[in-house]
């Protein structure tokens, strides 16, 4: 067995071939979107560099939401067809699964980076996803009796912004808060930038404003990344109410490597974990940071071993 899987985000694709032990991290590939005008051209530059004869079964996670086999991006002017790049490496089954759904599936095969540890966790079996790059996103994690897991979807970063964020923001930039109505539009990468110009009135990349932070001398990177850092706290104390994921809170994406393997964690976790909640007790919920970039293929390799 032979397959092509792959995590279309609205700035990356990753594409990689697997087989019946897993993922082969040898034949991964990254691509910027911005170099290519479709998905379909993103795999003919990936056939050109791997050898995609025998493919027998195509997974493709993408950032987005999916109907009769066509995949809507919510952050790139792209539609992908399961049909269509089934089509062009030949092929017979071509699936597209929700990419935080992927990484719901690749939970069981990766290893992640404790962000803040807990003593004896109280388990329940569900571990939520949380996927901060291009976008926002979470999906709900569920061990099954039989040893599986099933994944349930959303789409929380077209939710409104919680209260007590929208607050802060006022306080912190006046009417400039007006700007974050949705969650996505605070906490991911261009979230950080637009946090950024809001507080500074200077424009940065998500990684310039992280490098600057970390320097440790511009004063507005330093308050932009504690203040999205105290945000995205407050926002994990919600999400663990709404959904209980007592194995686990498990962020992913570029985003959030960048915010929570830096010395902004401190921020996260005062507003995390500052007391105040009786019946979910943050300090009771692990939470930990996929480093993988390419996380979401495991989940793609291990739907198709699961269904072949
Ligand atoms: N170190 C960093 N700190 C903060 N933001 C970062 C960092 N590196 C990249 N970003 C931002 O993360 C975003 C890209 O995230 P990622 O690489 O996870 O992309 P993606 O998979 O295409 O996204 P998605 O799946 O959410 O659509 C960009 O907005 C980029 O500016």
């Amino acid at each position: 067995m032979k397959f092509l899987v792959g995590d279309v985000g609205g700035t990356n694709t990753r594409l990689a071939l697997a087989d019946a032990s897993g993922l082969r991290l040898d034949t991964l590939i990254r691509a910027r979107n911005d170099d290519h005008d479709s998905m379909l051209t993103v795999v003919d530059a990936y056939k050109q560099a791997v050898d995609c004869s025998d493919v027998s079964a195509v997974c493709i996670a993408l950032a987005g939401v999916i109907h009769d086999g066509i995949g809507s991006m919510t952050n790139r002017d792209w539609r992908i067809s399961a049909l269509d790049i089934g089509q062009s490496v030949g092929a017979p089954r071509a699936v597209l699964i929700n990419d935080l759904s992927a990484l719901g599936h690749a939970l069981p095969d990766l290893t992640t980076m404790p962000v803040c540890k807990v003593e004896s966790p109280a388990t329940n079996g569900q571990s939520l996803v949380v996927g901060m790059g291009t976008g926002f996103n979470v999906s709900l994690a569920k061990k099954t009796h039989d040893g599986g897991t099933v994944v349930i979807e959303a789409e929380v970063g077209h939710a409104e912004l919680p209260a007590s964020i929208k607050s802060m923001l006022e306080v912190e930039l006046g009417w400039s808060a007006g700007r974050f109505r949705t969650i996505e539009d605070a906490f991911c990468g261009s979230g950080l930038e637009r946090l950024f110009h809001a507080t500074t009135g200077q424009t940065l990349s998500g990684e310039k404003i992280m490098a600057a932070f970390t320097d440790g001398r511009d004063t507005g990177a330093i308050r932009t990344v504690n203040l999205f850092a105290r945000g995205l706290g407050l926002l994990a104390r919600g999400l663990i109410c709404q959904y209980l994921p007592r194995d686990g809170l498990v962020f992913a994406g570029s985003a959030s490597r960048g915010i929570l393997d830096s010395t902004a964690l401190s921020a996260f976790s005062d507003a995390f974990l500052a007391p105040g909640m009786d019946v979910v007790l943050p300090n009771s919920i692990p939470v930990s940071l996929i480093t993988e970039d390419a996380a979401a293929l495991f989940g793609c390799a291990h739907m198709l071993n699961a269904t072949s």
